[in-house]
């Protein structure tokens, strides 16, 4: 499991560490594996370009004191000296072992930039000249490595407002900040790494959490000796419709490869074709009216993708959701409940699953601020709301009614391509079937369905459909013990 926290988060712990310790270390520490994961970028360092962007606070103290060390190695390293005064020390020690004040005509020429414009005691939108040096890092051809936090990116939220430096890799000190998991910082960050500096055991409970396989494996159901398929969770799946056929069959796929006991779809005529001639394991009821009266127990159900979003839809809506089972609800049943907010008035729980589009009809904000501030937005949303909600894009967040959170590190930019939305609603909801928590349900669903996109995809196009038949492979590269998909920021 991976812990995140905003910058007030940070500096309140490293406020009580520092206070125990002689003054320095902490940034000693910090520069120490700054510069480590430097030379290991660098291959060999005697003799290599390092542009150095120093800002006026302790990020470019950071920088300034891992330069030293690279300069002691034989790097060429250079400083930038951006802000309106610098990190003395810190200047002195580069200096002293060889490195020099340079100007930013420098950064075109650098094997390796180090960005220590500021960290975690940022404010607002980049200034001068700090947003025009990040710009000009951006377009030059040597790797970029952030200091604690990409200069430009709030490392709270992830919010970027104007330039922002765009890393390879950002080497954190003491533990991970949300900004760092959350898109569109995620983008920014590049590959994350984690310098420990003993901050620990002072961190308080963190702001989000990010689920790993170990994580992921224990939640997960498994069927035991005794388990039959009315034990092992039956899933009711109430989408597709006459003009939208495709979405039926790719939830029930999902939900059967994800460990359903048993699938039960309830849809009209011309989706029943489909889904018959696609899993003949389903077991199918055709609706006359619509009501989901004559389906048998289900333990949960799926109700939405592709289901249309008239009056019928929203009649079996009202039927799905007046039974005393979990709902999952996607797609179109968003845009019913969005329109009839009394429709969510239920005991039994509730897990939505919008993009940021659906989530916009759902609350009343623009697309464009849920985009620039999801952690926020679908916090608000479940909090409002008082369901549990995963919000899906190109990084899935998962909020619970009392402000709790999770985002998945898994997935693929690959999977932004028509139905996977189809297949993730399956994967969940055979989870919530199966007896997980909404929450949970949400981010093993999200977690497993990443890495299936992951797995479909290796490095090429996919199909919806190739997710719900690599679902059962993420599954194991989980449960075995695999590393596959744990790096953070690879996409
Ligand atoms: N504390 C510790 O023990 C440890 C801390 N560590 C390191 O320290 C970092 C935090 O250092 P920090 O608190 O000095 O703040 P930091 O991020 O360098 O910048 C603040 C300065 O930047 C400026 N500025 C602000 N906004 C701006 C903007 N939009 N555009 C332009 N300029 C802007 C503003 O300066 P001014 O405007 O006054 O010139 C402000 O004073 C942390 O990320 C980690 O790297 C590690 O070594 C581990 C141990
Ligand atoms: N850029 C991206 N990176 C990673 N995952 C993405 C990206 N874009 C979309 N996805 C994922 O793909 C799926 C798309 O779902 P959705 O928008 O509902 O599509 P559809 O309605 O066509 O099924 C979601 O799981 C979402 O998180
Ligand atoms: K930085």
């Amino acid at each position: 499991m991976r812990t995140a926290y905003t910058a007030d988060q940070i500096r309140g712990a490293e406020h009580t560490l520092m206070a125990r310790l002689p003054e320095g270390t902490l940034m000693q520490r910090a520069a120490a594996g700054l510069a480590a994961v430097c030379a290991d970028l660098l291959g060999h360092v005697y003799g290599r370009r390092v542009v150095l962007l120093v800002g006026s606070g302790d990020n470019g103290g950071d920088a300034l004191y891992a330069g030293q060390r690279l300069a002691r190695r034989g790097a060429r390293v250079g400083a930038v000296l951006a802000g309106s005064k610098t990190h003395e020390a810190g200047l002195r020690a580069l200096l002293e072992a060889g490195g020099r004040v340079v100007g930013a005509d420098e950064i075109g020429a650098a094997d390796l930039i180090l960005d220590g414009l500021v960290g975690i005691g940022a404010s607002g939108a980049l200034r001068e000249p700090y947003a025009r040096l990040a710009e000009a890092a951006n377009a030059a051809p040597g790797r970029v490595v952030a200091v604690d936090v990409p200069s430009g990116v709030d490392a709270s939220s992830g919010r970027v407002e104007g330039a922002a430096v765009r890393a390879a890799v950002t080497v954190t000190m003491g533990a991970y900040k949300t900004g760092l998991l959350v898109d569109p910082g995620a983008e920014f960050a590049g590959r994350v790494e984690l310098v420990d500096i003993g901050l620990g055991a002072y961190v308080p409970d963190p702001d989000v959490v990010a689920l790993g396989h170990e994580d992921v494996a224990r939640l997960l159901p498994r069927p035991g000796a005794e388990s039959d398929k009315y034990r092992r969770g039956v899933l009711g799946v109430a989408a597709g419709s006459h003009l939208y056929t495709g979405a039926a069959v790719l939830a029930v796929g999902g939900a059967l490869r994800a460990g359903a006991g048993m699938v039960r779809y309830a849809g009209a005529e011309e989706p029943v074709a489909q889904v018959r001639a696609h899993w003949p394991e389903a077991v199918i009821t055709v609706l006359d009216r619509p009501s989901i009266d004559e389906v048998g127990r289900v333990q949960a159900w799926v109700l939405g993708p592709g289901l249309g979003t008239g009056e019928r839809a929203h009649d079996l809506a009202a039927s799905v959701l007046a039974s005393d089972v979990p709902v999952l609800i996607d797609a179109d049943g968003l845009t019913i409940v969005a329109k009839d907010r009394e429709l969510l008035r239920r005991t039994a729980p509730v897990l939505l699953t919008p993009h940021a589009g659906e989530l916009a009809r759902l609350t009343g904000a623009e697309r464009a601020d849920i985009e620039a501030a999801r952690l926020e937005h679908v916090r608000a949303a479940a909090a409002e709301l008082g369901v549990t909600v995963l919000l899906k894009g190109s990084t899935t967040l998962i909020a619970g009614p009392s402000g709790q959170a999770r985002v998945n590190v898994t997935g693929s930019s690959w999977l932004a391509t028509g139905g996977t939305g189809d297949v993730l609603s399956g994967v969940a909801g055979a989870l919530l079937a199966q007896g997980l928590s909404c929450y949970d349900a949400a981010a093993c669903g999200a977690y497993v369905h990443g890495l299936a996109g992951r797995l479909a995809a290796d490095g090429a196009p996919l199909a919806a459909a190739d997710v719900a038949t690599a679902v059962p492979a993420a599954i194991r590269a989980v449960t075995s013990g695999s590393a596959y998909g744990e790096k953070l920021g690879e996409r």
